[in-house]
């Protein structure tokens, strides 16, 4: 945007330059710091004149009165127009905005007209070279918590060089910023927290939901990701220490998708806690009671949902995020039809999910409806993967519902899902089978010879070398997924999985893994995370408008992602496009889903772009720094009213 308009401020400021300089000034100061910016060659790093430091009166809203001789301010000026741009932001407010401080690349020239000459030491550097610093900091840092602080430091400083620290460096950085070190930081939650980010709203604050929100200064929010805390990974219940997980999300929705940070939004919704550890902990940070449920807790969602609504709008993304198997389940069927909603272990994790299937049958050469699948765990995200596992067989397949149902087993902490156990929760009962009652894996590997097996149930090394070996037994290339996350939770490792199965199994985890040699050759992990998926899926559903999002988007996305994979990804052993490649492939997703929606006459941003591709990446967040533009550059863009009476 900016590079487009910027020549034509340019010119037009030219013009208005050459209108001021003849003018008289009134103050000599002006008259001196003027010709001094004139006489300035940006891009050239020269000292500057110590003299050059302007007083505290000419900073600010002071800082030139020339508008058409009149006394006026130019922020009078911007602020009667309703209209308060970066450039009227100057001194040390300048610095201490995240959103608008480039630190170091400030250009002499700039911080000479920004007030903030003499603020910072005398070098300048370009982002490359920022980017460079902040690796050689992290570096130093030994423990992954501490590497997580100064990122999280960083975010709160300079926003564009984190992010560009971010999208150089995704499988680097994504692993601190996220899984697993994400999980860390929920554990050490209380006695990391520093500053204010995102907003928790608690019990307590019920009937006054909508007063929180409109504490939260941005206007332009989009996306939300909300957390009551309850199943942070496979962590279990951390409250409010969750608050972790939205912002590692959502800090993932900028990097990888480009959803602009200040229209991100974590929320953690504060309905206490039944961690004993956290209950006791001195420093624990949220209310210190025993997790509320029922009448009043529906009741405080949905004051929220209708909130979130109110303050900004039926478009807005409200992503559900580690809450609590019944909760996630129950409030995704209230709300997914009327709100703007999805939840991602769920539907995100599905999709990504059956990504991984679509790319790992390029290898079997078969279709997913050849394969029988046992999922290990029966909650949301192995529930969520088999029900898309579904609609994949029946649209790949063309088989019945019923005969691609028959494709599917599940086990849960009791066991198989079968038809005579009665207490099945209404998400299970579908998938429940003709059996005998069985609990124990090897058996169940042995009884129903899966060619695919998948893990998200937290249990760490439940796949053992018995497992693993009856998978290699059943088919020529097993596929086994351990989804489970943070890292601690896999099902089993990489090296387990090639060792057990000699190298045979086409393997993929939700954590991230370094590659593995394996009787002389090295395979690369794929991380079957749902971060392939949402942020495409914000992106998409913020450029298009989509105000409700079924389940035939998370298909897409899936096709979409599978697509993405090369063959030289399949060679190497992963069946997912490489963490690097993460911001493109979600571009690609998002454009996708885009096309989808405008041809199902679902979006309601209009009119129609032609060109969906431009239309998407014209939206998405840049981290290059733009310039600093002064106050006067702008002047010319806005019509005074004297230029108004020239004009009529
Ligand atoms: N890779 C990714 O993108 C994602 C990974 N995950 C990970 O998956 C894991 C589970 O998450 P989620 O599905 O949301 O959690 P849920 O709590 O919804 O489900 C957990 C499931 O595991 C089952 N389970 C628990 N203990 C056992 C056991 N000993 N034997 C067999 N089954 C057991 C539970 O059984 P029961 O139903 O009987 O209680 C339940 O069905 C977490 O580690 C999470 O981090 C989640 C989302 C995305
Ligand atoms: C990845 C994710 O959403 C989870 O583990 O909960
Ligand atoms: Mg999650």
């Amino acid at each position: 945007m900016l590079k487009n308009i910027l020549p034509k401020i340019l010119k037009k400021s030219a013009i208005l330059l050459q209108k001021i300089s003849s003018k008289k000034f009134s103050d000599p100061m002006d008259r001196f710091y003027f010709d001094q910016f004139l006489s300035a060659t940006p891009g050239k790093d020269k000292q500057p004149p110590l003299t050059l430091t302007i007083p505290s009166e000419n900073r600010g809203d002071k800082q030139f009165k020339l508008v058409d001789g009149e006394e006026k301010s130019h922020l009078e000026v911007w602020a009667k127009k309703g209209d308060k741009t970066p450039g009227t932001i100057c001194g040390l407010d300048r610095i201490n905005n995240p959103g608008l401080n480039k630190s170091l690349a400030f250009t002499i020239e700039e911080r000479q007209l920004l007030g903030i000459h003499g603020l910072l030491p005398p070098v300048v550097k370009t982002q490359e070279q920022q980017i460079e610093h902040c690796k050689l900091r992290l570096g130093r840092l030994k423990d992954p918590l501490d590497k997580y602080i100064y990122l999280m430091d960083l975010l709160d400083f300079n926003e564009k060089l984190l992010y560009a620290v971010v999208r150089r460096n995704i499988s680097e950085v994504m692993p601190l910023l996220y899984t697993p070190t994400v999980g860390t930081a929920c554990l050490k939650w209380g006695l990391i927290y520093r500053r204010p980010r995102g907003i928790y709203i608690t019990f307590y604050d019920k009937g006054h939901v909508y007063e929180i929100l409109k504490n939260f200064p941005e206007s332009d929010v989009r996306v939300i990701v909300v957390t009551d805390g309850e199943r942070i990974l496979g962590l279990g219940d951390q409250g409010a220490c969750g608050m972790g997980i939205p912002i590692g999300k959502l800090a993932l929705y900028t990097a990888l998708a480009g959803i602009k940070p200040n229209q991100c939004l974590p929320i953690t919704i504060d309905v206490g806690t039944n961690n004993e550890e956290h209950l006791k902990d001195p420093i624990y940070p949220g209310i210190r009671e025993k997790r509320r449920t029922g009448k009043k807790y529906d009741e405080l969602i949905d004051e929220f949902m209708h909130a979130v609504v109110q303050r900004w709008g039926q478009n807005c993304l409200i992503q559900f995020e580690d809450f609590g198997n019944k909760n996630a389940f129950r409030l995704l069927e209230k709300y997914r039809d009327t709100f703007c909603t999805f939840n991602d272990d769920i539907q995100g994790t599905a999709s990504v999910g059956v990504a991984g299937l679509l790319a790992a049958l390029r290898i079997t050469k078969n279709k997913l409806s050849d394969n029988i699948i046992l999922f290990y765990g029966a909650g949301e995200a192995n529930i969520g993967i088999a029900n898309l596992c579904v609609m994949a067989m029946i649209s790949d397949g063309k088989i019945s519902e019923d005969t691609a149902r028959k494709k599917i087993w599940m086990v849960d902490s009791k066991g198989l899902i079968v038809k005579s156990r009665h207490e099945l929760e209404p998400q299970k009962k579908p998938f429940a089978q003709e059996h005998e009652k069985e609990t124990d894996l090897i058996q169940i590997v042995k009884d129903l010879k899966p060619s695919i097996l998948i893990g998200a149930a937290a249990c760490p090394g439940v796949f053992t070398s018995g497992v693993l070996k009856q998978m290699a037994d059943n088919c020529a290339r097993p596929i086994v997924f351990a989804l489970s996350n943070p890292t601690s939770k896999a099902e089993c490792t990489p090296k387990e999985a090639y060792e057990e199965t000699k190298g045979s199994v086409i393997y993929a985890s939700g954590s991230p893994f370094p590659p593995v040699e394996y009787n002389g050759k090295t395979y690369v992990t794929g991380q079957g995370n749902n971060a392939y998926i949402f942020p495409a899926m914000g992106l998409a559903a913020m450029c298009a408008g989509i105000q409700s999002i079924s389940e035939d988007y998370f298909l897409i996305a899936a096709e979409a992602l599978a697509s993405q994979v090369k063959e030289s990804d399949l060679a190497q052993g992963s069946i997912y496009p490489p963490i690097d490649r993460l911001l493109e492939c979600s571009t690609k997703i998002a454009i996708r889903l885009v096309e989808y929606a405008y041809r199902k006459k679902v979006a309601s941003v209009m009119p129609e772009p032609n060109d969906k591709e431009a239309f998407v990446k014209a939206q998405m967040y840049d981290t290059d720094y733009e310039p600093a533009i002064p106050i006067f550059y702008q002047m010319p863009l806005g019509e005074t009213d004297k230029d108004k009476k020239k004009s009529k």
